[in-house]
């Protein structure tokens, strides 16, 4: 046997050697099942074949599973510098693989892996260099191609809100209470009927009250067409016209009494584009969708100008009523939702808080405590000191007893699997979530807390153990986004004693995630091919008799409806702050300093949080997103980083804006899919070889001076430079940027 296996490496090897790779897989794979103990070392071989043949998925599935087992088991028992050598060896194959496959960030993590063993390995820093270099030529590839990637109207849809019907029959009342416009046959059948007949004298007095119209004597125009309405008024022209007329008297409700008239199926596009708008003025949000939705779908879409006033309205209704009491507004862009400030804000005001609607915590931070429910820090002293606690004197372990604050855990009583602060926090996580996925009442779950346990890691399908969850976030963020869905579902079921859920309850449940735009290239189930049928497993049975059915569509929609809005915080105030607090005055804590000069281990959440999901990006942005505590539990802030006059948009920024103009651009194409504008973008160079100013080529092989302040932007002479300085590029160039971690926290070079 153990000549077999030598001899089968031997062939191997040498026909690897050869550049014979399919024969070299085939040999790989019988000393793989031949000598499964040493599955790392030929695992890699095999991958560098596939990686040879173009085979990048089947190059990434056995590189990964290289990784896996030697994380797992190091072949040679220890984390040697062999085990070493191959986690390095496997993260580079992987790396390359998902750079070939277009995952570009993916990759980016699994040359981090290396890195993390071997922070100087050479050919890890040529990799990287590499994919830098690949984002970038994919960069202006797309750039040479498209200008915008995505058009915002399009993403938003029309649908109809659920308990919308019942809110247009409250319109529909104030029309005819208020405006006695009625929506009765009657109230129609008494204008259609022709008084007088004169087509020739009708016919004056719209050609007169056209000139009216023409020279801005409204009320004259009025006149006139109201005489040719009221000896035709069924006239949908004459109708029309007089619309028109009140539109520009700003007379709205008299726009609507006349559109009313005319039956809908003669009312033209631009009628139901009107007298959306009059009724956005009205201020009856769900007839002004209805009519604006009119005008879009009878365009077939092509009305931009009604999709997005149709978006303004439903933004306003939706998002209203959570910015009243704050200093800032949204509205809908060209770029989609967007936040703008309602009033002046300082440099250092706060611009919004914000609450998290789903969140989790990382699963890199897991090991940290905190509430699974509000994301409240739970470190002890023993989290906190660790072994610094057996050097400690009595009179220091009594300042903690006495100071630091009791951090009462309370678990769940079912499944032990997750931690709260408070009982309150438990019966709202039962409530809100956990009684659909606690694995003592849907044993399936017990894969999502393993997995999370095991940073990602379980068994595929067929058994092999591998990353299965690959993503930046965690996946208990989607695990709980559909809990708390299928949970309100029962809730609607059970008031209405309903044996299965109606299209209604999903439609109810479902509507507060509408909020957050979800864009993505790549489908989900490309970049986490193991993970809908675990998803599908955990939600097939969500209690009552209700299944969550997780298509491929839920799956990739929810995936990048997380990716695209996610905000990272952590809780801001620990018990370790509390203890800060508490003994500043306490004599013995002088004793004490010495142990405190750590920082607090801080867990990481991720939130989608409805109000900061409205904050579109810019390199120069003018505010910053912070963590805060609000009424004792961990939230968002934005801070103003300078003044923000009335009007203004407010911008965060996505990513590490003090990376170069190129790789913003790039990163921000990648994880985000659009490409930036912004001021700094503008006023910013790519490549030292153009003016930034005037665009003009330097000769070949030469290169123009660069800006002597930021080195960010090339002139072809002082002239442009001089006229860049003016435009704009002064503020831009005297501005400290935000620095945030990029994507997977690594700031490219
Ligand atoms: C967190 S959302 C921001 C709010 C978003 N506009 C909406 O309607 O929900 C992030 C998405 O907004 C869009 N976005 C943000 N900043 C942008 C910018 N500067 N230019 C173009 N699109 C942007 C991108 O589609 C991005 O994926």
């Amino acid at each position: 046997m153990a000549t077999n296996i030598e001899q089968l490496k031997t062939d191997a090897e040498e026909l690897l050697k050869s550049g014979n790779f399919p024969d070299a897989v085939i040999k790989y794979s019988q000393l793989l099942q031949a000598d499964p103990k040493n599955c790392v070392k030929v695992l890699c071989e095999r991958a560098k074949c596939y990686i040879e043949l173009g085979d990048w998925s089947k190059a990434l599935e056995d590189g990964r599973m290289a990784l896996d087992n030697e994380k797992k088991n190091p072949e040679d028992g220890s984390m040697e510098q062999t085990s070493k050598s191959k986690i390095i060896e496997a993260s580079i194959l992987c790396g390359k693989a998902c750079s070939q496959l277009g995952l570009f960030i993916e990759s980016l993590g699994y040359f981090k892996e290396g890195l993390k063993v071997d922070p100087k390995n050479q050919v890890i820093t040529e990799e990287l260099k590499k994919l830098q270099n690949v984002i970038l030529k994919e960069q202006q590839e797309h750039s040479e191609t498209q200008d915008c990637t995505y058009s915002a109207v399009s993403l938003c849809s029309q649908s109809v809100y659920p308990g919308d019907d019942q809110l247009l029959n409250m319109e529909k009342e104030i029309l005819s209470i208020k405006y006695k416009i009625l929506d009765d046959d009657y109230y129609k059948m008494d204008k259609n009927t022709h008084i007088m007949k004169d087509p020739q004298l009708e016919a004056q007095l719209v050609q007169a009250a056209y000139e009216c119209l023409s020279s801005d004597q409204l009320n004259d125009s009025l006149t006139l067409i109201s005489k040719a309405v009221s000896m035709d008024p069924g006239n949908v022209f004459y109708r029309t016209f007089r619309a028109q007329v009140y539109f520009n008297l700003k007379l709205w409700h008299k726009v609507i009494q006349d559109y009313w008239i005319i039956p809908k199926a003669l009312r033209k596009p631009d009628v139901w584009k009107q007298g959306g708008k009059a009724l956005m003025e009205l201020w009856l949000p769900v007839l002004a969708e209805f009519w604006l939705r009119k005008a879009t779908q009878l365009t077939g879409g092509k009305d931009e100008e009604a999709a997005i006033l149709f978006q303004k309205v439903r933004v306003k209704r939706l998002y209203d009523p959570l910015t009243e009491d704050q200093p800032i507004k949204i509205d809908f862009t060209q770029f989609g939702r967007a936040v703008f400030a309602k009033k002046d804000i300082a440099k250092g005001e706060t611009v919004m808080t914000d609450i998290p609607m789903v969140m989790a915590q990382s699963l890199g931070s897991r090991h940290i405590p905190a509430c699974f429910n509000c994301a409240v820090s739970l470190i002890t002293p023993q989290v906190y000191f660790k072994e610094k606690l057996l050097m400690m004197e009595r009179d220091q372990l009594n300042l903690i007893e006495e100071y630091w604050p009791n951090v009462a855990v309370e678990e769940c009583p079912h499944c032990g699997k997750e931690k709260y602060c408070s009982k309150i926090c438990r019966n709202e996580a039962w409530d809100t979530y956990h009684r659909i996925v606690c694995p003592s009442v849907n044993p399936a779950a017990k894969q999502i807390y393993d997995l999370c346990e095991n940073k990602g890691y379980g068994h595929t399908a067929d058994g092999v153990w591998t990353e299965i969850w690959g993503g930046h976030y965690s996946p208990m963020i989607l695990v709980k986004l559909w809990s708390i869905i299928a949970s309100q579902v029962r809730d609607m079921m059970e008031k209405d004693k309903a044996a299965v859920p109606t299209i209604e309850h999903w439609a109810r449940a479902k509507a507060p995630f509408r909020r957050f735009i979800a864009y993505g290239t790549i489908p989900a189930i490309k970049r986490l091919p193991h993970m809908l049928p675990v998803f599908q497993s955990v939600f097939a049975n969500c209690g009552g008799g209700l299944t969550y059915n997780i298509t491929e569509e839920e799956f990739n929609g929810r995936y990048y409806q997380a990716a695209c809005n996610l905000q990272c915080f952590s809780p801001s105030i620990t018990p370790y702050h509390r203890f800060m607090d508490n003994i500043k005055e306490d004599m013995r804590a002088v004793g004490m300093i010495k142990y405190l000069s750590d920082r607090p281990p801080e867990a990481q959440f991720a939130a989608m949080c409805p109000l900061h999901a409205c904050s579109n990006h810019s390199c120069f942005n003018n505010s910053e997103v912070c963590d805060l505590d609000i009424n004792g539990r961990p939230g968002i802030q934005m801070i103003a980083r300078r003044d923000i006059k009335k009007g203004e948009e407010i911008l965060i920024t996505y990513i590490d804006t003090s990376m170069p103009k190129l790789l913003r651009k790039a990163w921000l194409y990648k994880s985000f899919n659009f490409w930036c504008s912004c001021q700094r973008c503008q006023f910013e160079g790519e490549q030292p070889n153009e003016c930034t100013n005037c665009h003009i080529k330097a000769p070949e092989g030469k290169n123009f001076s660069a800006c002597g302040k930021c080195k960010r932007a090339w002139y072809c002479g002082v002239t442009c430079q001089k006229d860049a300085w003016k435009k704009g590029h002064k503020i831009i160039c005297l501005t400290d940027h935000s620095q945030v971690n990029s994507p997977e926290g690594y700031t490219p070079k």
